[in-house]
């Protein structure tokens, strides 16, 4: 049974406490009330400093002592607060301010949401600002209007804009406010005006047509009299106001008058608020209580490796060879002239290790042609390594790459300090080293998915293996990746034991992190595949489609604990020699790789398999066409490089960190970073010496088949609290150790050693891989009646 991790417990309760700020109902009482108070002495004093500031003006310098006599309506302290808010302030606009600790004494009485009350607040202190300078503005003489603050503004505004400056930026705030605040558009004033235009027009008609009735029929004297005096304009009216009762009836003119109105209508489209659903309710309170969920915390105070850690290399920086270029394209101009062909144009862009020749053959010239001159152009340079590249993907030229005879050192340092790196918004970032026009090559593991690295022996591999550790350990915290070390050299790997705390993950009771021994191997696949189903149930249940949604969702807390969410973090397999792997354990081993490169991508686990020897047997067509990111050092043979990269050209490479690289369409030839051995070892050693996890992350356990447990448990042997786990187990009808784990607040083994012995006690059934065991006892009479029996 996949038996949860112990860290499902550890990421549900972060050690350290986050202050608590909520407030009881009474202490809300409290302070509601005292806001609210506030509030109003706050007006009163406020009123009655215009009947009494000026009379408590001379009081003030001696406010403190307790002879002096002040008229305000809340004596001292309301003289002086008036005096400081209104007279030295913000003149009258500060009456917002007794309005907002009022409404904010509301708002904690009644406990409605913060964040709408810290938008009144924002608003009001602009409204405020906005208000004084507008009153020092109008009332420079009178400065309880504007207070000080107003005056002193619109002085200042004067001296640099002038009067109509200052008008015109006041006019600006004030569109700016309405339009931000209230949504207010030119399109709503515009139609704001129309409207009013029709409505009073509509008025007018309908008074007029009042008048026009009885002026028309019976015409009294009175009437007539009226009648000759506004004869014209009031006929013209009334016949206008006749002619438009009637048009409903003609035909003609409804048609336009609908047409017009057509035109008229404006579409109001009303954005209406997307329901929430509870648990979108419930995740807002706890995110605005407790902030985003944060799966750093619990090494929150780590600190990734400084660059200094990787070493600087004098060879770096390419240096160009002039009489080298030009000895070089005489060559490549002279051979191809040698076979009759003309070259229109060439151009050389210089890499880390070979120079670019891009050449425009001249008109009529096959392409096929050069590409079978490639070992006589080869020849003719006297050089290894050169390939030819007819015609360049996405350009009009032919590409001959020649090694320089000084190659330079990518190192580890330039890739990780590129901003290409440093700013990459990746999930999984890589610097894989600089490509022939000397940019760095970053490229994203979690959309590769998985690596394929080729390459014989000394050509690079390990190094690049290093290299992609590096890049993960340089931009990923602990909490975010998790490697899987598979290194049945058992030597190019070993330094990554110092963080294994931090970085690693490992099967259950098992003692070394990184995996040496073949049979391990077959487990760990297995153990990761179980957790590959785990993570796609995961998923399903909290209806995410990829790690990256899932755990956007779990940071925002929508997904909950105590149903086994947790935050995923990546799981990067990397495994050095495949083919001894294959040879010793076959399809066990391809088994499990295949499934976890086919169906692992949108969980987060990403394999990096490298391997001496790419021959067939090994990378077998499942493995190969599960794996389109591939990465080919110099191999020995055109057979091995067509295994590896589907294409010739890995054995024209010429060694040490010369690379190609595809994720399927095109071929990319780039200089593999170098990080030494020392450089990785000042890392690990950097990050081991920080505060680690308890322990690695722990994978779900595998029984292999032939590792079955044993059943025979002796009853006095079971544990103490045998009894209370049987009980939690048929309560829940669920026979799973992370149940017990929670539940009994148990660590992991001691939850699996339970398990066992419900099983050995025939009340939950065996392992089902990576379903919950099935619980044999109906209810807990049932159970009773069980263990009475199993005692006697
Ligand atoms: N990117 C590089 N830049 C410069 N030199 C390199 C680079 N990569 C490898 N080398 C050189 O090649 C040597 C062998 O590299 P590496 O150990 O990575 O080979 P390998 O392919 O892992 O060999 P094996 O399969 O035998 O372990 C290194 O010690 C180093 O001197």
């Amino acid at each position: 049974m996949a038996k949860k991790k112990s860290k499902t417990t550890k990421a549900s309760k972060p050690k350290i406490k986050k202050p608590n700020f909520k407030l009881s109902s009474q202490q809300k009482l409290v302070l509601g009330s005292l806001l609210l108070i506030l509030g109003i002495l706050m007006c009163i004093a406020f009123i009655s400093f215009f009947f009494t500031g000026e009379a408590d003006q001379s009081s003030l310098s001696n406010f403190t002592s307790r002879e002096t006599e002040t008229k305000n309506w809340l004596s001292k302290s309301g003289a002086w607060l008036s005096d400081l808010f209104i007279q030295r302030g913000f003149g009258v606009a500060s009456f917002i301010f007794s309005g907002l600790l009022f409404i904010s004494g509301v708002y904690v009485l009644m406990d409605i949401a913060k964040a709408k009350l810290r938008q009144h607040w924002f608003w009001s202190i602009l409204i405020i600002i906005w208000l004084s300078v507008l009153f020092g503005f109008f009332g420079s003489k009178n400065d309880i209007l504007g207070g000080t603050i107003g005056f002193e503004i619109n002085d200042f505004l004067q001296d640099y804009i002038g009067k109509i400056g200052t008008s015109l930026l006041l006019l600006f705030g004030l569109i700016t406010y309405l339009a931000i605040r209230f949504k207010v558009t030119f399109q709503s004033i515009t139609k704001l005006f129309k409207s009013a235009k029709k409505d009073i027009n509509d008025e007018f008609s309908q008074a007029n047509e009042e008048f026009s009735v009885p002026l028309d029929n019976n015409l009294s004297e009175e009437a007539e009299a009226i009648k000759t005096a506004f004869d014209i304009p009031l006929k013209d009216k009334t016949q206008t106001i006749s002619e438009k009762k009637s048009e409903p009836k003609a035909e003609t003119p409804l048609e336009v008058k609908v047409a017009e109105e057509e035109e008229d209508i404006e579409i109001k489209i009303e954005k209406n608020a997307e329901e929430q659903s509870e648990t979108d309710n419930l995740a807002n309170k706890l995110v605005e209580d407790f902030g985003q969920f944060d799966p750093t915390l619990e090494l929150s105070n780590y600190q990734f490796p400084p660059l200094e850690l990787l070493k600087k290399y004098d060879t770096e920086g390419i240096t160009i060879n002039q009489a080298e270029l030009e000895e070089n394209k005489n060559k490549i101009v002279e051979t191809l002239s040698n076979y009759k062909i003309g070259i229109a144009s060439i151009k050389a862009t210089i890499g880390p290790t070979v120079t670019l020749y891009e050449i425009v053959p001249e008109a009529g010239i096959r392409i096929s042609k050069i590409k079978n001159l490639e070992d006589d152009i080869a020849l003719s340079l006297s050089a290894l390594g050169i390939r030819i590249i007819a015609p360049i993907p996405g350009k009009g030229t032919i590409g001959i790459e020649v090694p320089n005879k000084n190659s330079t050192i990518v190192s580890m340092r330039s890739v990780i300090a590129s901003k290409k790196f440093q700013t990459s918004e990746m999930q999984l970032p890589i610097a894989l080293g600089k490509t022939i026009s000397n940019e760095t090559f970053v490229v994203d593991l979690a959309k590769m998915p998985h690596l394929l690295m080729a390459g014989a022996t000394g050509q690079g591999k390990s190094v690049g293996l290093n290299a992609v550790l590096t890049s993960l350990l340089y931009k990923k915290h602990p909490a975010e990746v998790k490697f899987i070390l598979v290194d049945p050299k058992k030597v190019e790997l070993t330094l990554f034991n110092k963080i294994e705390r931090h970085y690693l993950a490992k099967l259950p009771d098992s003692e070394e992190a990184i995996i040496t021994d073949n049979t391990k191997v077959i487990n760990t696949l297995n153990s990761l595949c179980i957790e590959m189903d785990n993570r796609y149930e995961l998923l399903k249940n909290a209806l995410c489609r990829n790690i990256a949604e899932y755990n956007v969702k779990f940071k925002a807390r929508k997904l909950n604990p105590n149903d086994g969410h947790q935050f995923l973090p990546y799981i990067v397999l990397v495994v050095d020699e495949f083919a001894d792997l294959i040879m010793t354990a076959g399809k066990e081993v391809e088994t499990p790789i295949a499934r976890l490169a086919q169906l692992a991508r949108a969980i987060g686990i990403h394999l990096i398999i490298a391997t001496q020897r790419p021959s067939v047997n090994v990378i077998t067509g499942i493995i190969k066409a599960n794996f389109p990111a591939r990465i080919a050092f110099r191999v020995t043979s055109k057979i091995d490089s067509r295994t590896i990269l589907d294409g010739s050209g890995a054995d024209q490479l010429i060694g040490r960190g010369d690379m190609l690289y595809t994720s399927g369409n095109d071929i990319t030839r780039i200089q593999c970073a170098f990080v030494d051995t020392p450089e990785v070892e000042k890392i690990t050693e950097y990050i081991g010496s920080q505060k680690a996890y308890p322990d690695a992350y722990q994978l779900p356990e595998y029984f292999g088949e032939e590792s079955g447990t044993s059943l025979d448990i002796d009853i006095s042997d079971r544990d103490k609290l045998f009894k209370d786990a049987a009980i939690v187990i048929v309560t829940a009808q669920q026979g799973s150790a992370s149940l017990l784990q929670r539940k009994l607040k148990l660590g992991y083994n001691r939850a699996g050693r339970i398990i066992d012995q419900l099983e050995a006690a025939g009340i939950v059934g065996p392992f089902e891989g990576s379903k919950a065991r099935q619980v044999l006892i109906p209810d807990l009479a049932a159970l009773d009646q069980h263990i009475e029996n199993e005692s006697l």
